[in-house]
C-alpha cells in the first residue's frame, strides 16, 4: 500500500534530458578527495594509523583545534591543476567530482560563510576555480562532492534532543544552503552534487529541508543532478522515499562495492558505483603498503562491469598535501588510459545488452548504433567464446574491435547458442568483440 510521503521523490525517473543524457554517457569519472587530511596523510606524532586518511581526526584523537591548525601548512607548492586534468583526461574519464568540503569542514573555496577556507591558507586564491576552469578546458564534466555533516560547524548536531540542538542545528541547515546556493552560483559550471554526510538522525528528520533545498538548487541550476544520498524524506528514509522510490537522480549506495554482476534489478535506474584503488582510502595516505591496491586490470573490470549493468564507475584519486599526485596513481591513470584509448567504443554511450552473462565476461550495448560489445576478461580453456541469443536473433558477425573487417569464425551449435571460434587465443589483457546481432522479426539489430 502506498504510505503518504510528501517529502519524498518529485522527479520522473529515469530523466531523460540532455544533461542526465550526457551523465549518463559519460560511463567513468574521477573522484578527488583533497583537504587538510592529506598534509599528515595517516600519520600522526610518527605513528601510522591504517584507517581511512580522511578519519585520522578522530583515529588518532587529535584535538579539533590541532587539526585546525593544519590550515597554516596548506601552502599547496605543487598544485598544478592543468596536470591533473592532463592526467585526467588521458586515463579517459568524462567527468570528475571533488570534494568541495569533506566532513572536516575545509572549504576548497573562499566561502562568504565561513574563515575555514582556502582563503585563510598561504595558497589563499580560489583553488576551486583554477580546478573547475583547468577541467571544463579539456572537455571535462565538474561536479562537486559536498559533506553535510562538518565536524568543524559549531552547529552540528548528530541527533535533536533539545531546543538548544534544535536552534543550533535550524542554523546550520541555513548555513549548508548558503554554501550550496553559492557554490551552483560562484561556479555555475557545475553539473552535478554529490552528497555526502547526511546519515545522522539530525539530516534524516529533515526531510521537508532536503526536499526543498533540492529543489531550490535545481531552479538555480536548470539541468543540476543530485545523487540518492542528499535525501531523506519526512519518515527519515534515504536513497530511496518511504514508498521505495529512488530520490535524487541516480542511486549512490555503492561505496567500495559493486552489485552482483547478474543483478537485474539494478538496471532498472541510474546509479554510480565510488572506488578507493587501496582497500579503503579516499584521502591520501602516506602508507599504501598498509592494504590491497587493486590494479588497474581490476579497476577496468569494475568499470566495465558497470557499464554492462546501467552504472557509472567514479575512481578515486588522494591528491598530496603538496598538491602533486602520487606516483602508483599517476601509473593507474596511464595503464588504464591505454586500455581505453582502445576500447572506449565499448564503455561511453553503452549500457547494459540485456543478454544472458556468460563466464568470459561482460556484454555492453549502444543503442546508436546497434552494436553489442563482448568485453573478455576470462580466457575459456574450451578455447571458445559461448553466446546466447533469444530464439528470433542471429549473430551475424563477430570482430574484435582492433580489427574490425575481420570477421572471426561463428558456430552455431543450437537455435540459441554459439561459438566464437577466435584463431588464436593469447591475450594478457582484456579485450572486446564487437558483435553484430539481427533481430529477424524486426529486421534490426538487437534491440534491448
Ligand atoms: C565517499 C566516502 N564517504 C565517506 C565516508 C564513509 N564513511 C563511513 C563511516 C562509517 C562506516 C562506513 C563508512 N563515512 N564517511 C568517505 O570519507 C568518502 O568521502
Amino acid at each position: 500500500i502506498k504510505k503518504d510521503v510528501e517529502y519524498g521523490q518529485y522527479n520522473g525517473l529515469p530523466r531523460q534530458d540532455q544533461a542526465m543524457q550526457k551523465w549518463r554517457e559519460n560511463r567513468f569519472g574521477q573522484f578527488i578527495h583533497w583537504g587538510l587530511y592529506a598534509i599528515p596523510g595517516g600519520i600522526w606524532e610518527g605513528k601510522t594509523y591504517p584507517y581511512a586518511s580522511e578519519f585520522l581526526r578522530g583515529s588518532a584523537k587529535i584535538a579539533t583545534s590541532t587539526w585546525d591548525s593544519l590550515i597554516y601548512q596548506f601552502d599547496i607548492p605543487k598544485y598544478n591543476p592543468k596536470e591533473w586534468a592532463a592526467i585526467a583526461k588521458n586515463m579517459g574519464v568524462k567527468y570528475v567530482t571533488i570534494t568541495t568540503k569533506h566532513h572536516e569542514g575545509f572549504c576548497l573555496w573562499p566561502s562568504e560563510y565561513t574563515d575555514f577556507d582556502i582563503e585563510n591558507t598561504p595558497y589563499k586564491k580560489d583553488l576551486l576555480r583554477e580546478f573547475v576552469d583547468a577541467y571544463t578546458a579539456v572537455g571535462i564534466d565538474v561536479n562537486f562532492y559536498y559533506s553535510v555533516l562538518d565536524w568543524h560547524h559549531p552547529d552540528w548536531r548528530y541527533d535533536i534532543k533539545s531546543d538548544e540542538d534544535r536552534a543550533a542545528f535550524e542554523r546550520l541547515k541555513q548555513f549548508t544552503k548558503n554554501q550550496l546556493v553559492e557554490l551552483v552560483t560562484r561556479y555555475p559550471e557545475v553539473k552535478g552534487l554529490w552528497f555526502d554526510g547526511t546519515w545522522d538522525n539530525s539530516w534524516k528528520k529533515s526531510g521537508q529541508f532536503s526536499y526543498e533545498l533540492e529543489k531550490l538548487l535545481k531552479n538555480k541550476r536548470p539541468g543540476l543532478i543530485v545523487n540518492s544520498r542528499m535525501r531523506a524524506d519526512e519518515h527519515g528514509s534515504r536513497h530511496f522515499d518511504s514508498n521505495g522510490i529512488l530520490m535524487g537522480d541516480y542511486e549512490s549506495g555503492y561505496e567500495r562495492r559493486l552489485p552482483n554482476p547478474t543483478d537485474k534489478e539494478v538496471l532498472t535506474r541510474d546509479w554510480e558505483c565510488c572506488m578507493t584503488i587501496p582497500e579503503n582510502q579516499w584521502g591520501y595516505h602516506k602508507d599504501w603498503s598498509i592494504s590491497h591496491v587493486k590494479s588497474p586490470l581490476e579497476l577496468i573490470e569494475m568499470l566495465v562491469q558497470c557499464t554492462s549493468q546501467n552504472g557509472n564507475f567514479l575512481l578515486n584519486f588522494g591528491p598530496m598535501g603538496n598538491g602533486d599526485i602520487r606516483p602508483e596513481e599517476r601509473e593507474v591513470a596511464k595503464e588504464i588510459g591505454e586500455w581505453m584509448k582502445v576500447n572506449s567504443e565499448a564503455i561511453y554511450g553503452c549500457g547494459p545488452a540485456d543478454l544472458e552473462k556468460q563466464d568470459w565476461g561482460y556484454y555492453t550495448y549502444n543503442e546508436k548504433n546497434g552494436k553489442v560489445y563482448m568485453t573478455v576478461f576470462n580466457n575459456p580453456v574450451l578455447g571458445k567464446y559461448k553466446i546466447r541469443l533469444p530464439k528470433s536473433h542471429t549473430l551475424k558477425k563477430a570482430s574484435l574491435i582492433t580489427k574490425q573487417v575481420e570477421s572471426l569464425e561463428i558456430k552455431q551449435i543450437s537455435p540459441t547458442d554459439y561459438f566464437i571460434i577466435p584463431d588464436k587465443i593469447n591475450n594478457k589483457k582484456p579485450f572486446v568483440i564487437i558483435l553484430e546481432i539481427v533481430d529477424r522479426a524486426s529486421g534490426k539489430f538487437h534491440q534491448k
